[in-house]
């Protein structure tokens, strides 16, 4: 069974439409990332995901139910840990009394080994929590219970490199154990160390929903020359060249920049074999060739091109 099924979810407030007929599934035991830029439409989907927004339209299961039916919702609950972007704890009571009230509506089982991972200062009251600490104390609320699912917005906001790491770490032995994740985020190396597949998101619509690995494949590799002679800038007119940048080094003289080059940078695409092939009559100084950033493959999706 999927942990979480969207059929055309659709959220429109006035003439905002904040989610735009999503349609994916997520599936049980993996780790999947919800990816957008800032007003995407991702917490009208979690909180549509938690019962706390009405769709307009289509539908949504989280654990085989329906979230439109309150009591199948409420007896998924119990086995679901929520994170919000904005926990609304109440600020007059203390770390201690939060975890107490959360425990009472659904248990704590898990609750002295999270604070060993997580040690927000329970003693005192939640508004003179630091960002940081009020984060920690929300993953222990989401996680003491031992659900199955976790639903996160921006779980790590706040949250200093160790304790990220440590959150990770955490995620990854969910995981192990058979949990599902389903977390929003704006950090992309996060997103990439953690994720088994990514969905990302722009003004309320689905742009694309697949692996990790295949994202960055696709998003190919950024290739630096420099060479000992000119090269006709024609040479790179080959099939998955974008992006193309070049110069001519100081010390060469007597070359027409705008039709030859000593030094380029491009993002390929296609079969490197065809750019060894091109280049193998020229003498190089220096070829690299690395991964294409996270970055610049989000950017391209957020900037609504279709250049990917
Ligand atoms: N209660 C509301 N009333 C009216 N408009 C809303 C409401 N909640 C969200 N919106 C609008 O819906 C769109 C999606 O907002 P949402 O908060 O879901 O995005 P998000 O991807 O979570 O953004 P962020 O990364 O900034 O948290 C935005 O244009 C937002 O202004």
């Amino acid at each position: 069974m999927a942990a979480i099924e969207l059929e055309g979810l659709t959220k429109e407030y006035g003439d905002v439409v904040a989610n735009d007929s999503l349609t994916f599934t997520v599936e049980t035991g993996e780790i999947f990332g919800f990816l957008g830029p800032n007003g995407a439409g991702k917490t009208t989907t979690i909180r549509t995901l938690l019962g706390f927004v009405s769709p307009t339209a289509g539908t949504a299961r989280v654990l085989g139910r329906d979230v439109a039916e309150e009591s199948a919702l409420l007896e998924a609950k119990r086995r679901i840990g929520y994170l919000s972007d904005e926990p609304g704890f109440d600020e007059q009571r203390t770390g201690a009394d939060v975890l107490d009230l959360h425990a009472a509506i659904k248990g704590d089982s898990r609750r002295a080994e999270l604070l060993e991972l997580f040690d927000p200062p329970l003693d005192r009251r939640v508004r003179e929590y630091s960002q940081g600490n009020a984060r920690k104390l929300g993953i222990v609320t989401a996680f003491m219970h031992d659900p199955d699912l976790a639903i996160l917005d921006e779980p790590t906001n706040g949250l200093d490199p160790l304790m990220r790491q440590r959150f990770a770490d955490f995620l990854r032995a969910e995981r192990q154990r058979g949990a599902t994740v389903f977390f929003s985020s704006h950090n992309l190396s996060e997103v990439r160390r953690l994720c088994d597949r990514v969905g990302i998101i722009r003004e309320g619509a689905l742009v694309t929903i697949e692996p990790v690995d295949a994202l960055l494949r696709r998003s190919g590799k950024v290739i630096r020359i420099r060479s000992a002679e000119p090269i006709p800038t024609d040479a790179l007119g080959i099939e998955g060249v974008h992006d193309l940048e070049t110069s001519v080094a100081d010390d060469v003289d007597g070359v027409d920049p705008s039709t030859a080059f000593t030094e380029c940078l491009f993002t390929f695409t296609g079969d490197i074999n065809a750019v060894l092939d091109r280049l193998g009559e020229y003498e190089l100084i220096d070829l690299s060739i690395e991964e294409a950033p996270l970055e610049d493959v989000f950017m391209r999706f957020y900037g609504g091109t279709d250049d990917v």
